[in-house]
């Protein structure tokens, strides 16, 4: 893999609705391999921001290029190498698992490449998402959790080279879920896909994500690694004693230090100490905060990297 590509490259995007500007000079970029989350609160616009990069949605202004292609000059050849992954499901309900799969895995089989073989083996890709037994069974039986598998493996039916998947595991239990991140991080490992991913879930970005961007009011507010972005931006451990009869809190940067000092002064007078690391939900919620509170600048939390940290 050539690391330094760029699957993704948004420069100054623009949208407006009417007399609304949704997203406002949107930049970031992401590379061949990598597995970006896009952050956002409800109404950031990240899925108009995945729209346009699908092709489905014109902008309003700024340079994009996804796969070497301007979005909105898709051809067919160029979107056979995507998987999109949407909120909703579309209904098939008379359809079998497999027989449904077979059939979109055939709408790929005349983009097949000798470095890329399309479509994926259906009992393969029943068994990679977790499918194997409801392969003969209608669709309409299925639980809202195996829907969702479904939806991913029709996803990546076409062995795609770039997947978009928005809001992936809403509805999935716990173990659905692991298995889900275990499934990105093989296809990303395996066959070097890229993964942009949306998620209301800070958990499940910092576990994924070689990188997160968080997108506040159509704007981007931070673009970085997660450790990056907590340590950074976030940046304070909470530190809460009792002291005599007081009950006390502290935001401090370095909670070690700032312990020893407290023993050396308090000595035998302190008790119930409790350091909490600044965690990513705080990072965010914090981003979120000012950019409603003022317009901010975006926030360049690290140099781009040279490619995934893995
Ligand atoms: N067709 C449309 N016409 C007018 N405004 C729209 C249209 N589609 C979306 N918007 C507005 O654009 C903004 C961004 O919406 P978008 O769906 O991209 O947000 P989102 O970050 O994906 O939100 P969520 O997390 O709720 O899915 C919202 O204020 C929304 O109301």
């Amino acid at each position: 893999m050539n690391i330094d590509e760029l699957a993704i490259e948004v420069e100054g995007l623009r949208l407006r609705y009417g007399a609304t500007d949704v997203l406002h000079d949107v930049s970031f970029r992401v590379h061949r391999g990598e597995v970006l989350a896009l952050l956002g609160p409800n109404g950031a616009g990240k899925t108009s921001t995945i729209e346009i990069l699908e092709g489905f949605r014109m902008r309003s202004a700024g340079r994009v290029d996804v796969l070497g292609t301007d979005p909105a000059r898709g051809t067919e050849q160029w979107r056979a190498r995507m998987g999109i992954v949407l909120q909703s499901w579309r209904d098939h309900p008379k359809w079998r698992v497999r027989e449904l799969l077979a059939f979109q895995g055939s709408l790929y089989e005349p983009y097949s490449t000798e470095s890329i073989r399309r479509p994926w083996e259906v009992d393969d890709l029943l068994a990679a998402v977790g499918l194997t037994e409801q392969a003969d069974r209608p669709i309409k039986v299925l639980s809202g959790g195996q829907r969702r598998r479904l939806d991913v493996a029709i996803g990546l039916v076409g062995r795609p080279e770039l997947i978009f998947l928005d809001e992936p595991t809403t509805g999935l239990d716990p173990k659905a879920r692991r298995d889900f991140h275990e499934l990105v991080r093989r296809i990303r490992d395996e066959y070097e896909t890229t993964v942009l991913i949306t998620t209301h879930d800070l958990d499940e970005a910092e576990k994924l994500a070689d990188r997160i961007v968080i997108l506040a009011a159509g704007r981007i507010v931070a673009d970085g690694a997660s450790a990056d972005l907590t340590r950074q931006i976030a940046g304070h451990d909470e530190v809460r004693w009792v002291e005599g009869d007081e009950h006390l809190v502290r935001e401090v940067p370095d909670s070690t230090a700032f312990a020893r000092e407290l023993f050396a002064r308090g000595g035998a007078e302190i008790r119930e100490l409790e350091i909490r690391r600044a965690t990513l939900e705080d990072a965010y919620l914090a981003l979120v905060r000012n950019s409603e509170s003022a317009a901010v600048e975006s926030v360049a939390v690290m140099p781009e990297p040279n490619g995934a940290s893995r």
